[in-house]
Protein backbone atom coordinates (compact mmCIF):
# COMPACT_ATOMS: atom_id res chain seq x y z
CA UNK A 1 0.00 0.00 0.00
CA UNK A 2 1.43 3.75 -1.48
CA UNK A 3 -0.80 5.54 1.31
CA UNK A 4 -1.02 5.17 4.96
CA UNK A 5 -4.78 5.03 6.14
CA UNK A 6 -4.00 3.83 9.75
CA UNK A 7 -2.45 7.22 10.66
CA UNK A 8 -4.42 8.85 13.42
CA UNK A 9 -4.37 12.51 11.88
CA UNK A 10 -5.36 15.16 14.63
CA UNK A 11 -8.87 17.38 13.95
CA UNK A 12 -8.32 20.08 16.69
CA UNK A 13 -8.40 23.42 15.67
CA UNK A 14 -9.35 23.24 11.92
CA UNK A 15 -12.86 24.18 11.92
CA UNK A 16 -14.15 20.55 11.53
CA UNK A 17 -17.93 19.84 12.20
CA UNK A 18 -16.68 16.42 13.39
CA UNK A 19 -15.06 17.44 16.30
CA UNK A 20 -16.43 20.58 16.98
CA UNK A 21 -20.09 20.92 15.74
CA UNK A 22 -21.58 18.15 17.29
CA UNK A 23 -22.85 19.37 20.34
CA UNK A 24 -24.99 22.20 18.59
CA UNK A 25 -26.04 19.75 15.36
CA UNK A 26 -27.14 16.22 17.15
CA UNK A 27 -27.83 17.94 21.11
CA UNK A 28 -29.26 20.77 20.20
CA UNK A 29 -30.96 21.94 23.70
CA UNK A 30 -28.59 20.19 25.33
CA UNK A 31 -25.61 20.91 24.40
CA UNK A 32 -23.94 20.48 27.71
CA UNK A 33 -25.21 17.22 27.98
CA UNK A 34 -22.36 15.50 30.56
CA UNK A 35 -20.28 12.41 28.61
CA UNK A 36 -18.16 9.46 30.40
CA UNK A 37 -15.42 10.50 28.64
CA UNK A 38 -13.98 13.71 27.91
CA UNK A 39 -14.99 15.69 24.29
CA UNK A 40 -11.58 14.99 23.13
CA UNK A 41 -11.75 11.44 23.80
CA UNK A 42 -14.80 10.66 22.18
CA UNK A 43 -14.59 8.08 19.22
CA UNK A 44 -16.34 9.93 16.53
CA UNK A 45 -18.61 7.87 14.29
CA UNK A 46 -21.10 10.29 12.95
CA UNK A 47 -20.93 12.99 10.38
CA UNK A 48 -19.94 11.40 7.27
CA UNK A 49 -16.61 12.83 6.32
CA UNK A 50 -13.34 10.58 6.83
CA UNK A 51 -10.55 10.74 9.31
CA UNK A 52 -7.68 9.68 6.53
CA UNK A 53 -5.89 12.54 4.98
CA UNK A 54 -6.87 13.74 1.28
CA UNK A 55 -4.70 12.00 -1.42
CA UNK A 56 -1.26 14.26 -1.13
CA UNK A 57 -1.73 14.19 -5.10
CA UNK A 58 -5.15 16.83 -4.20
CA UNK A 59 -2.79 18.61 -1.53
CA UNK A 60 0.22 19.14 -4.26
CA UNK A 61 -2.63 20.48 -6.66
CA UNK A 62 -3.59 23.02 -4.08
CA UNK A 63 -0.14 23.67 -3.06
CA UNK A 64 0.73 24.34 -6.89
CA UNK A 65 -2.66 26.68 -7.39
CA UNK A 66 -1.33 28.50 -4.05
CA UNK A 67 1.97 29.14 -5.55
CA UNK A 68 0.53 31.34 -8.34
CA UNK A 69 -0.25 33.63 -5.48
CA UNK A 70 -3.84 35.48 -6.92
CA UNK A 71 -7.01 34.13 -5.98
CA UNK A 72 -9.19 36.38 -7.98
CA UNK A 73 -12.59 36.01 -8.88
CA UNK A 74 -12.71 32.25 -10.89
CA UNK A 75 -14.87 29.93 -12.80
CA UNK A 76 -14.00 26.57 -14.67
CA UNK A 77 -12.74 28.14 -17.82
CA UNK A 78 -9.98 25.27 -18.05
CA UNK A 79 -11.88 22.52 -20.42
CA UNK A 80 -9.54 20.00 -18.73
CA UNK A 81 -11.97 19.52 -15.64
CA UNK A 82 -14.73 18.55 -18.41
CA UNK A 83 -12.22 15.88 -19.51
CA UNK A 84 -11.07 14.30 -16.10
CA UNK A 85 -14.74 14.13 -15.11
CA UNK A 86 -15.75 12.71 -17.89
CA UNK A 87 -12.75 9.81 -18.29
CA UNK A 88 -13.62 9.51 -14.25
CA UNK A 89 -17.39 8.56 -14.95
CA UNK A 90 -16.56 7.02 -18.44
CA UNK A 91 -13.78 4.79 -16.39
CA UNK A 92 -15.50 4.41 -13.77
CA UNK A 93 -19.40 3.41 -14.87
CA UNK A 94 -18.81 3.39 -18.47
CA UNK A 95 -21.13 6.47 -18.24
CA UNK A 96 -20.80 10.04 -19.42
CA UNK A 97 -22.65 12.91 -20.29
CA UNK A 98 -22.27 16.45 -22.98
CA UNK A 99 -20.42 19.53 -21.51
CA UNK A 100 -22.74 21.36 -21.44
CA UNK A 101 -25.49 19.50 -19.03
CA UNK A 102 -22.34 20.08 -16.22
CA UNK A 103 -22.85 22.87 -13.79
CA UNK A 104 -21.28 23.24 -10.38
CA UNK A 105 -22.51 23.62 -6.88
CA UNK A 106 -20.99 24.64 -3.13
CA UNK A 107 -22.06 21.28 -2.24
CA UNK A 108 -25.37 19.23 -3.01
CA UNK A 109 -27.38 19.63 -0.29
CA UNK A 110 -27.32 23.70 -1.56
CA UNK A 111 -27.97 21.54 -5.07
CA UNK A 112 -30.94 20.04 -3.49
CA UNK A 113 -32.53 23.44 -2.41
CA UNK A 114 -31.92 25.08 -5.42
CA UNK A 115 -33.55 22.31 -7.39
CA UNK A 116 -36.44 21.80 -5.19
CA UNK A 117 -37.13 25.35 -5.94
CA UNK A 118 -36.84 25.93 -9.59
CA UNK A 119 -38.22 22.47 -10.15
CA UNK A 120 -41.48 22.23 -7.71
CA UNK A 121 -44.50 24.73 -7.55
CA UNK A 122 -45.46 25.76 -4.04
CA UNK A 123 -48.67 23.50 -3.42
CA UNK A 124 -46.86 20.27 -4.83
CA UNK A 125 -44.86 17.60 -3.48
CA UNK A 126 -41.72 15.58 -2.96
CA UNK A 127 -41.42 12.03 -2.77
CA UNK A 128 -38.21 10.07 -0.92
CA UNK A 129 -37.54 6.50 0.16
CA UNK A 130 -36.85 6.34 3.81
CA UNK A 131 -34.86 5.57 6.14
CA UNK A 132 -33.14 8.64 4.51
CA UNK A 133 -30.70 11.11 4.79
CA UNK A 134 -32.36 14.18 6.51
CA UNK A 135 -30.97 16.93 4.41
CA UNK A 136 -33.60 15.66 1.20
CA UNK A 137 -36.81 16.42 4.26
CA UNK A 138 -34.50 19.69 4.86
CA UNK A 139 -34.46 20.84 1.66
CA UNK A 140 -38.13 19.98 0.68
CA UNK A 141 -39.19 21.75 3.64
CA UNK A 142 -37.19 24.91 3.57
CA UNK A 143 -38.97 25.20 0.26
CA UNK A 144 -42.57 24.85 1.86
CA UNK A 145 -43.09 22.00 -0.22
CA UNK A 146 -44.81 18.58 1.17
CA UNK A 147 -42.77 15.48 1.58
CA UNK A 148 -43.86 12.11 0.65
CA UNK A 149 -42.41 8.98 2.10
CA UNK A 150 -42.22 5.44 0.56
CA UNK A 151 -40.80 2.96 3.47
CA UNK A 152 -38.10 0.57 1.95
CA UNK A 153 -39.05 -3.04 2.73
CA UNK A 154 -36.72 -4.70 5.22
CA UNK A 155 -36.10 -8.29 4.80
CA UNK A 156 -33.78 -8.97 7.61
CA UNK A 157 -31.81 -5.73 7.08
CA UNK A 158 -31.70 -6.32 3.24
CA UNK A 159 -33.71 -3.02 2.01
CA UNK A 160 -35.74 -3.27 -1.35
CA UNK A 161 -38.15 -0.29 -2.84
CA UNK A 162 -41.78 -1.11 -2.32
CA UNK A 163 -42.92 -0.55 -5.69
CA UNK A 164 -46.12 -0.50 -5.18
CA UNK A 165 -46.06 1.76 -2.75
CA UNK A 166 -44.18 3.91 -4.45
CA UNK A 167 -45.86 3.82 -7.43
CA UNK A 168 -48.84 4.54 -5.70
CA UNK A 169 -47.81 8.09 -4.35
CA UNK A 170 -46.38 8.80 -7.44
CA UNK A 171 -49.62 8.59 -8.92
CA UNK A 172 -50.45 11.88 -6.78
CA UNK A 173 -50.77 14.88 -9.98
CA UNK A 174 -48.78 17.10 -7.01
CA UNK A 175 -45.78 14.60 -6.73
CA UNK A 176 -43.55 15.91 -9.35
CA UNK A 177 -40.29 15.47 -7.69
CA UNK A 178 -38.40 11.99 -6.42
CA UNK A 179 -35.12 12.80 -4.54
CA UNK A 180 -33.93 9.39 -5.24
CA UNK A 181 -30.67 8.55 -2.99
CA UNK A 182 -27.91 5.78 -5.68
CA UNK A 183 -26.45 4.50 -3.71
CA UNK A 184 -28.19 5.15 -0.47
CA UNK A 185 -27.49 6.34 3.12
CA UNK A 186 -28.14 4.86 5.51
CA UNK A 187 -28.74 1.42 4.08
CA UNK A 188 -25.89 1.11 1.88
CA UNK A 189 -27.86 -0.45 -0.50
CA UNK A 190 -26.17 -0.13 -4.52
CA UNK A 191 -29.46 -0.28 -6.40
CA UNK A 192 -29.22 -2.40 -9.23
CA UNK A 193 -30.02 -1.79 -12.50
CA UNK A 194 -33.43 -3.64 -13.06
CA UNK A 195 -34.42 -1.86 -9.99
CA UNK A 196 -33.27 1.74 -10.87
CA UNK A 197 -35.75 1.00 -14.51
CA UNK A 198 -38.33 0.38 -12.29
CA UNK A 199 -38.27 3.60 -10.10
CA UNK A 200 -37.28 5.17 -13.37
CA UNK A 201 -40.33 3.98 -15.07
CA UNK A 202 -42.83 4.68 -12.37
CA UNK A 203 -41.41 8.53 -12.14
CA UNK A 204 -41.22 9.22 -15.69
CA UNK A 205 -44.65 7.44 -16.32
CA UNK A 206 -45.82 9.23 -13.95
CA UNK A 207 -44.13 13.40 -14.86
CA UNK A 208 -42.03 12.84 -11.81
CA UNK A 209 -38.21 14.73 -12.18
CA UNK A 210 -35.91 12.66 -10.67
CA UNK A 211 -32.75 14.24 -8.46
CA UNK A 212 -30.44 11.12 -7.98
CA UNK A 213 -27.99 11.76 -5.89
CA UNK A 214 -25.06 9.77 -6.96
CA UNK A 215 -22.35 11.48 -4.08
CA UNK A 216 -21.80 7.65 -2.57
CA UNK A 217 -21.02 6.36 -5.92
CA UNK A 218 -17.62 5.63 -5.76
CA UNK A 219 -17.50 3.92 -2.04
CA UNK A 220 -18.51 0.60 -3.23
CA UNK A 221 -16.92 -3.03 -1.81
CA UNK A 222 -15.06 -4.07 -3.87
CA UNK A 223 -15.92 -5.38 -6.79
CA UNK A 224 -19.13 -4.02 -7.17
CA UNK A 225 -19.62 -1.54 -9.59
CA UNK A 226 -22.50 1.84 -10.00
CA UNK A 227 -25.08 2.55 -12.64
CA UNK A 228 -25.90 6.30 -12.77
CA UNK A 229 -29.70 6.66 -12.87
CA UNK A 230 -29.54 8.63 -15.90
CA UNK A 231 -27.59 6.33 -17.62
CA UNK A 232 -30.74 3.82 -18.14
CA UNK A 233 -32.97 6.55 -19.12
CA UNK A 234 -30.83 8.63 -21.97
CA UNK A 235 -34.12 9.66 -23.75
CA UNK A 236 -35.05 11.67 -20.75
CA UNK A 237 -34.11 14.67 -19.61
CA UNK A 238 -35.85 15.21 -16.85
CA UNK A 239 -32.78 12.80 -14.92
CA UNK A 240 -30.69 15.50 -12.50
CA UNK A 241 -27.66 13.62 -11.06
CA UNK A 242 -25.68 14.98 -8.94
CA UNK A 243 -21.64 13.79 -8.08
CA UNK A 244 -18.96 15.41 -6.05
CA UNK A 245 -15.43 14.22 -5.27
CA UNK A 246 -16.12 15.25 -1.42
CA UNK A 247 -16.96 11.91 -0.29
CA UNK A 248 -14.73 9.78 -2.14
CA UNK A 249 -11.63 11.89 -1.65
CA UNK A 250 -12.63 13.62 1.54
CA UNK A 251 -12.94 16.81 0.69
CA UNK A 252 -15.90 17.75 1.64
CA UNK A 253 -14.78 21.20 3.34
CA UNK A 254 -13.63 22.25 -0.33
CA UNK A 255 -17.33 22.06 -1.26
CA UNK A 256 -17.27 21.57 -5.14
CA UNK A 257 -20.16 19.32 -6.86
CA UNK A 258 -21.11 18.24 -10.13
CA UNK A 259 -24.65 18.77 -11.20
CA UNK A 260 -26.03 17.44 -14.30
CA UNK A 261 -28.57 18.73 -15.97
CA UNK A 262 -29.84 17.88 -19.09
CA UNK A 263 -33.11 19.57 -19.35
CA UNK A 264 -32.17 23.16 -20.53
CA UNK A 265 -34.65 25.15 -19.54
CA UNK A 266 -33.99 23.62 -15.64
CA UNK A 267 -30.02 24.08 -16.57
CA UNK A 268 -30.63 27.74 -17.88
CA UNK A 269 -32.89 28.69 -15.10
CA UNK A 270 -30.46 27.14 -12.84
CA UNK A 271 -27.30 29.40 -14.30
CA UNK A 272 -29.42 32.35 -14.04
CA UNK A 273 -30.13 32.06 -10.66
CA UNK A 274 -27.12 30.36 -9.42
CA UNK A 275 -24.81 32.47 -10.42
CA UNK A 276 -22.09 32.77 -8.48
CA UNK A 277 -17.98 32.26 -9.14
CA UNK A 278 -16.14 29.02 -8.04
CA UNK A 279 -13.22 28.66 -5.23
CA UNK A 280 -9.99 28.21 -7.14
CA UNK A 281 -8.31 26.07 -5.07
CA UNK A 282 -11.47 23.79 -4.99
CA UNK A 283 -11.26 23.86 -8.83
CA UNK A 284 -7.70 22.34 -8.47
CA UNK A 285 -8.47 20.16 -6.23
CA UNK A 286 -11.53 18.53 -8.09
CA UNK A 287 -9.75 18.25 -11.25
CA UNK A 288 -6.77 16.56 -9.99
CA UNK A 289 -8.98 14.55 -7.65
CA UNK A 290 -10.51 12.95 -11.18
CA UNK A 291 -6.92 13.18 -12.93
CA UNK A 292 -4.77 11.74 -10.26
CA UNK A 293 -6.86 9.99 -7.51
CA UNK A 294 -7.15 6.48 -8.77
CA UNK A 295 -4.50 4.36 -6.66
CA UNK A 296 -5.24 6.55 -3.75
CA UNK A 297 -9.13 5.28 -4.18
CA UNK A 298 -8.44 1.88 -4.82
CA UNK A 299 -6.49 1.74 -1.36
CA UNK A 300 -9.14 3.46 0.03
CA UNK A 301 -11.58 1.21 -0.99
CA UNK A 302 -9.59 -2.03 0.24
CA UNK A 303 -9.00 -0.98 3.16
CA UNK A 304 -12.41 0.07 3.83
CA UNK A 305 -13.51 -3.27 3.29
CA UNK A 306 -11.27 -4.44 5.74
CA UNK A 307 -12.77 -2.16 8.69
CA UNK A 308 -16.20 -4.09 7.61
CA UNK A 309 -15.15 -7.33 7.28
CA UNK A 310 -13.22 -6.30 11.20
CA UNK A 311 -16.64 -5.14 11.99
CA UNK A 312 -18.87 -7.51 11.09
CA UNK A 313 -16.12 -10.28 13.07
CA UNK A 314 -16.57 -8.01 16.01
CA UNK A 315 -20.35 -7.38 16.21
CA UNK A 316 -20.68 -11.73 15.42
CA UNK A 317 -18.58 -12.02 18.92
CA UNK A 318 -19.29 -9.85 20.69
CA UNK A 319 -22.43 -7.95 19.99
CA UNK A 320 -24.28 -11.33 18.53
CA UNK A 321 -27.76 -9.87 18.60
CA UNK A 322 -27.13 -7.32 16.72
CA UNK A 323 -28.36 -7.38 13.07
CA UNK A 324 -25.53 -6.42 10.54
CA UNK A 325 -24.55 -6.77 7.14
CA UNK A 326 -21.85 -5.48 4.62
CA UNK A 327 -23.42 -2.80 2.74
CA UNK A 328 -22.47 -2.86 -0.66
CA UNK A 329 -21.63 0.74 -1.08
CA UNK A 330 -20.89 3.64 1.36
CA UNK A 331 -18.15 3.78 4.28
CA UNK A 332 -21.58 3.29 6.82
CA UNK A 333 -22.43 0.59 8.81
CA UNK A 334 -26.31 0.46 9.88
CA UNK A 335 -26.96 -2.09 13.02
CA UNK A 336 -29.84 -2.88 14.24
CA UNK A 337 -29.39 -2.94 17.92
CA UNK A 338 -32.76 -3.25 19.06
CA UNK A 339 -32.36 -6.67 20.79
CA UNK A 340 -29.89 -4.57 23.61
CA UNK A 341 -32.28 -1.63 23.76
CA UNK A 342 -35.46 -1.83 22.36
CA UNK A 343 -38.15 0.99 21.95
CA UNK A 344 -37.75 4.08 21.49
CA UNK A 345 -34.99 5.38 23.10
CA UNK A 346 -32.52 7.92 22.32
CA UNK A 347 -29.45 6.01 21.28
CA UNK A 348 -27.58 8.73 19.84
CA UNK A 349 -27.59 9.96 23.67
CA UNK A 350 -27.31 7.15 25.53
CA UNK A 351 -24.01 6.13 23.28
CA UNK A 352 -22.62 9.20 23.18
CA UNK A 353 -22.97 9.96 26.92
CA UNK A 354 -22.17 6.30 28.28
CA UNK A 355 -19.92 4.82 25.83
CA UNK A 356 -18.31 7.44 24.76
CA UNK A 357 -19.37 7.32 20.97
CA UNK A 358 -20.63 9.63 18.48
CA UNK A 359 -23.08 8.26 15.93
CA UNK A 360 -26.46 9.09 14.12
CA UNK A 361 -29.75 6.84 15.44
CA UNK A 362 -32.50 5.63 13.29
CA UNK A 363 -34.08 8.44 14.41
CA UNK A 364 -32.37 11.11 12.62
CA UNK A 365 -32.95 9.56 8.91
CA UNK A 366 -36.79 11.15 8.59
CA UNK A 367 -38.06 7.41 9.17
CA UNK A 368 -38.09 3.67 9.04
CA UNK A 369 -35.20 3.69 11.09
CA UNK A 370 -36.38 2.52 14.77
CA UNK A 371 -33.61 0.56 16.70
CA UNK A 372 -30.62 1.37 14.40
CA UNK A 373 -28.09 3.41 14.87
CA UNK A 374 -25.24 4.40 11.82
CA UNK A 375 -21.36 3.92 12.29
CA UNK A 376 -19.25 5.59 10.33
CA UNK A 377 -16.25 3.48 9.85
CA UNK A 378 -13.96 5.67 7.15
CA UNK A 379 -11.48 5.87 10.11
CA UNK A 380 -7.82 4.10 11.59
CA UNK A 381 -8.83 0.40 12.39
CA UNK A 382 -7.75 0.77 15.76
CA UNK A 383 -10.02 4.22 15.96
CA UNK A 384 -12.44 1.42 14.87
CA UNK A 385 -11.51 -0.94 16.97
CA UNK A 386 -11.78 1.44 20.34
CA UNK A 387 -15.46 2.30 19.29
CA UNK A 388 -16.93 -1.32 18.75
CA UNK A 389 -15.48 -2.05 22.14
CA UNK A 390 -16.84 0.99 24.04
CA UNK A 391 -19.93 0.17 22.38
CA UNK A 392 -20.24 -3.50 23.11
CA UNK A 393 -19.31 -2.62 26.73
CA UNK A 394 -22.70 -0.50 27.03
CA UNK A 395 -24.39 -2.48 25.09
CA UNK A 396 -24.15 -5.89 27.39
CA UNK A 397 -24.22 -4.12 30.52
CA UNK A 398 -27.61 -1.84 29.28
CA UNK A 399 -29.00 -5.26 28.75
CA UNK A 400 -27.16 -7.26 31.96
CA UNK A 401 -26.01 -4.89 34.70
CA UNK A 402 -24.04 -7.49 35.85
CA UNK A 403 -21.76 -6.79 33.41
CA UNK A 404 -20.96 -3.48 33.89
CA UNK A 405 -17.42 -2.42 33.70
CA UNK A 406 -16.10 -5.65 31.38
CA UNK A 407 -14.20 -4.35 28.52
CA UNK A 408 -15.67 -6.17 25.59
CA UNK A 409 -12.71 -7.20 23.86
CA UNK A 410 -8.72 -7.13 24.34
C1 LIG B 1 -26.91 11.34 0.20
C2 LIG B 1 -26.11 12.57 0.53
N1 LIG B 1 -26.27 13.70 -0.22
C3 LIG B 1 -25.58 14.82 0.05
C4 LIG B 1 -24.68 14.86 1.10
C5 LIG B 1 -23.93 16.13 1.40
O1 LIG B 1 -23.49 16.74 0.24
P1 LIG B 1 -22.60 18.06 0.27
O2 LIG B 1 -23.57 19.17 0.52
O3 LIG B 1 -21.63 17.88 1.37
O4 LIG B 1 -21.98 18.10 -1.08
C6 LIG B 1 -24.48 13.72 1.88
C7 LIG B 1 -23.50 13.76 3.01
N2 LIG B 1 -23.85 12.88 4.03
C8 LIG B 1 -23.60 13.05 5.27
C9 LIG B 1 -22.80 14.12 5.86
O5 LIG B 1 -22.77 13.77 7.26
N3 LIG B 1 -23.58 12.68 7.49
C10 LIG B 1 -24.10 12.22 6.33
O6 LIG B 1 -24.83 11.23 6.22
C11 LIG B 1 -25.21 12.56 1.60
O7 LIG B 1 -25.05 11.43 2.33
Amino acid sequence: MKYNFDEIIDRKNTNSMNTDGFREFMFKGRENLSFAYKDDELIRMWIADMDFATPPEIIEAIRTRLDQRIFGYSQVFDPNYYVALSNWTERMYDWTFPKEYLVTSPGIIPALYELCEYICKPDEKVLIVTPSYAFFKSAVEFNHLELVCSKLKNENGHYTINYDDLEAKAKDPKVVLCIFCNPHNPTGRLWKEEELRRVGEICLRNHVWIISDEIHCDLLRSGLSHTPFAKLFPQSDRIVTCMAPSKTFNMAGLMFSNVIIPNQELRELWLRRHYSFKNPLSIAATQAAYEHGQQWHQELLQYLDGNFKFTDAFLSQYLPEAQFKIPEATYLAWINISNYIPGEEDLTGLLAAHAGVLLEDGSMFVDNGQGYIRLNLACPRAVLKEGLQRIAAFLNSYRDPSLAGTAAAT
